[in-house]
């Protein structure tokens, strides 16, 4: 059985890929999405046009409900991982294995000192899901999940493969979470831009705020001797280049690189939309955390951090690019 813990965005789309296949799944989630499922079932669509249907699937709200996996997806934002750890280390079987599907580098970890028996395995989803109401969640963005090369995975393997969620496996999976995290700098961008990630990007201001993060974050990367891996057609360093071309430029190069619906959002744009807590601390945060520790400072990414706690206690989330910009005094 694969339990899925934290079945919101990621978890609903994975969980119910997978089950719509004919695995066994069970969903960990709030009453809300519990209660939406009850309704209506799972309806999992793509930007590829794939729409898959779990009728029934069985949710629940109690992560005792977990208690018979072999295989835990955590799907939890990185601020409740503390709290799901706790739990689940009171109901998982010894032999369990736990696969972190979050953004941020050091989930596994948090799970893993709960869990204990380096049981947990670090993975990584590069696409983005949106959910749509009504049961419905939708792959917006290319990419394919990621895991860190773990021969208990091997058994998953086919699983994953057959329900179009293909494992791509990593040796060096930190260096791969840490390139995420690149991209991730984006999430508080979009988030305080108030657009569509497609509308936001195709926008120079933004990007150079983008850049400007990212510029700042390979520096501290390059102290503290971390190489971020390369997961995207460019490697980590030349993605500031990219992204400060002109917007004609852009938007063909990066239509060729990624695609993209019109629809999705960022992570944390959603949290903002919803009144919760970011992952500002987990992402952007990590960049401050590493600067302290090489002794550097991080200006751009303490201002992001900084408009975003804004934001998160009702601050402004429609900044224009120019004012970004400004803003962060690119
Ligand atoms: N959404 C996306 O497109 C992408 C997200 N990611 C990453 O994936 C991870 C999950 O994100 P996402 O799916 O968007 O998050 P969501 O907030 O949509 O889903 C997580 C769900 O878990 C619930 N939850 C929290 N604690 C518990 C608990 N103890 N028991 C049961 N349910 C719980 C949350 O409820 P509540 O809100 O009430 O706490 C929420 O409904 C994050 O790290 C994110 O950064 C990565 C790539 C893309
Ligand atoms: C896929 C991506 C980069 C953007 O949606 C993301 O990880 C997120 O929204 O958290």
């Amino acid at each position: 059985m694969i339990a899925i813990v934290g079945a919101g965005s990621i978890g609903c789309y994975v969980g119910g890929r997978l089950a719509a296949t004919g695995a066994d799944v069970v969903f960990v989630g709030r009453q809300r999405i519990a209660d939406e499922v009850a309704e209506r079932g799972l309806r999992l669509t793509d930007y590829r046009g794939a729409d898959l249907s779990v009728p029934s699937p069985v949710f629940n709200t109690e992560v005792l409900k977990a208690a018979g996996a072999d295989l835990v997806l955590v799907t939890v934002k990185s601020a409740a991982t503390e709290e799901v750890a706790a739990q689940l280390a009171e109901v998982l079987r010894p032999d369990a294995v736990v696969v972190s599907l979050q953004n941020g580098v050091h989930n596994a970890e948090v799970l893993d000192a709960a869990l204990g028996g380096g049981r947990t395995i670090a993975g990584m989803v590069p696409f983005n899901v949106v959910q749509r109401g009504e049961g419905v969640f939708h792959q917006g963005s290319e990419g394919e999940l990621e895991a860190a090369r773990d021969p208990r995975l091997a058994a998953y393997e086919p699983v994953f493969a057959a329900a179009g969620l293909p494992l791509t496996l990593h040796d060096d999976m930190p260096a791969v979470l840490w390139a995420k995290l690149l991209l991730n700098l984006n999430n508080a961008i979009n988030a305080l831009s108030g657009l569509p990630l497609k509308e936001e990007l195709s926008q120079r201001d933004y990007r150079v705020c983008l850049a400007a993060a990212q510029t700042e974050t390979l520096g501290i990367l390059k102290a503290a001797g971390i190489k971020p891996a390369k997961i995207t057609p460019l490697p980590p360093n030349l993605l500031p280049m990219l992204l400060k071309v002109p917007d004609a430029v852009f938007t063909r190069v990066a239509s060729t690189m990624l695609e993209i619906d019109p629809i999705a959002r960022s992570s944390m744009a959603d949290d903002l939309e919803l009144g919760r807590t970011t992952e500002v601390d987990w992402i952007n945060g990590e960049v401050l955390r590493l600067a302290a520790q090489v002794g550097r400072a991080a200006p751009v990414n303490e201002k992001v951090v900084a408009l975003v706690r804004q934001a998160e206690q009702g601050g402004r989330r429609d900044w224009s690019g120019a004012e970004l910009r400004s803003a962060l005094h690119r």
